[in-house]
């Protein structure tokens, strides 16, 4: 196993597979790519860079974007690298999981993380852009099928969805689904805009308020994550609360590398000039060795954000 100079082991990949997306987020960090790129990896690269991974220690590996279904080719992206992968799983909006949740599971997809702001369906279409409630509620029925554990990401923004929370609690629970409440994040100099203070809607006091109504609690170790248990009418809720701001803690306990649409590594999501590109030298004939220098190289860059 691969570890950084701030001690923090590197156990998984967190894979960009585009930056086309079939929605308009208003408040999308877009993972941290900046810039738009056409080019990207292809279903071989992505396998081959995963089997090199799984060589270093890597297990687990999140796909993600842009909206990683819009790929055709995203059932046979699954398909190559799930042999080298324990745990292999998705953050989709969940726009194609209707038809998409049962050949993602064939193909090898373990689990789904589908983003969920809004119960209602204005709201919805406020934050996304797009009025598309009804086929993401459909699309987590079908999940839930399939795929174990179905987590529903909600990042919570002041004046829009901050009134939803407990009704999506309560929700969590009927569909057997796990809810992430996510703060909204951004880079430092972004932070100080009226845009982000505008909708910025702090989780600490929803989190001490989980912690009392908490049957259970337990953590995670990527990034000492904290989990609720929360009793409701429809039986227990798993709440787990994603708070990265200004979050030492969180930071320390960083385990994942990512990986550009376009065949960079980049070591955080919210640094900018920590791209590493290892795709030119795959396409220039590099041997394994050489990605795996490469890899190294990545590895020592990365440095927690907030310290
Ligand atoms: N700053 C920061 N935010 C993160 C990081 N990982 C996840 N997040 C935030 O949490 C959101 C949801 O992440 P997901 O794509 O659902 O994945 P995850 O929750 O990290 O992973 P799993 O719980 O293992 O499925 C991201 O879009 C970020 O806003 C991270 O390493 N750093
Ligand atoms: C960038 S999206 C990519 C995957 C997919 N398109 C989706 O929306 O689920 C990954 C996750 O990041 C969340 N997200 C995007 N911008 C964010 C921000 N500024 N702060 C917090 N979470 C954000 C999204 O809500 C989503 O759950
Ligand atoms: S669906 Fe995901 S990638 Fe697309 S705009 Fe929304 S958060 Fe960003
Ligand atoms: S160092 Fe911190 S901000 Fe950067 S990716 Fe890791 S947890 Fe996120």
């Amino acid at each position: 196993m691969l570890y950084d100079r701030f001690g923090r082991p590197v156990t998984n990949l967190r894979i960009s597979l585009t930056q086309e997306c079939n929605y308009r987020c208003f408040f999308c960090h877009r993972e941290g790519q900046r810039f738009l790129a056409k080019n990207e990896l292809t279903p071989e690269e992505i396998e081959r860079l995963v089997r090199i991974a799984s060589r270093l220690g890597i297990r687990k590996v999140k796909l993600t974007g842009g909206e990683p279904t819009v790929r055709e080719d995203i059932l046979e992206i699954v398909k190559r690298i799930k042999p080298y992968v324990i745990d292999l799983s998705m953050t989709t909006n969940g726009s194609r999981l209707k038809e998409l949740a049962k050949p993602l599971a064939k193909a090898g997809l373990d689990r789904v993380n589908v983003s969920l702001h809004s119960l209602k369906p204005e709201v919805y279409k406020r934050i996304t852009g797009v009025d598309g409630l009804e086929a993401v509620l459909e699309g987590i029925e079908e999940a839930v099928k399939y795929l174990s554990p179905v987590k529903l990401n909600m990042t919570v923004m002041k004046g829009l969805n901050d009134g939803e929370i407990w009704d999506m609690v309560e929700f969590a629970a009927k569909t057997g689904t796990i809810l992430q409440l996510i703060e909204l994040e951004a880079p430092r100099e972004m932070a100080e805009t009226a845009f982000f203070r505008k909708y910025f809607y702090p989780l600490k006091p929803v989190e001490e308020k989980l912690e009392k109504l908490a049957v259970e609690t337990k953590e995670r170790r990527m990034h000492r994550r904290k989990k609720y248990f929360i009793p409701t009418d429809y039986g227990i809720a798993e709440v787990e609360v994603v708070r990265a701001m200004h979050n030492t803690v969180f930071c320390a306990n960083c385990t994942r590398l990512r990986v550009t649409s376009d065949g960079k590594f980049k070591t955080c999501l919210l640094r900018n000039n920590d791209l590493i590109d290892f795709l030119s030298a795959m396409r220039n004939g590099a041997s394994d060795e050489e990605i795996v220098e490469i890899f190294k190289r990545a590895v020592l860059m990365r440095e927690p954000y907030w310290k």
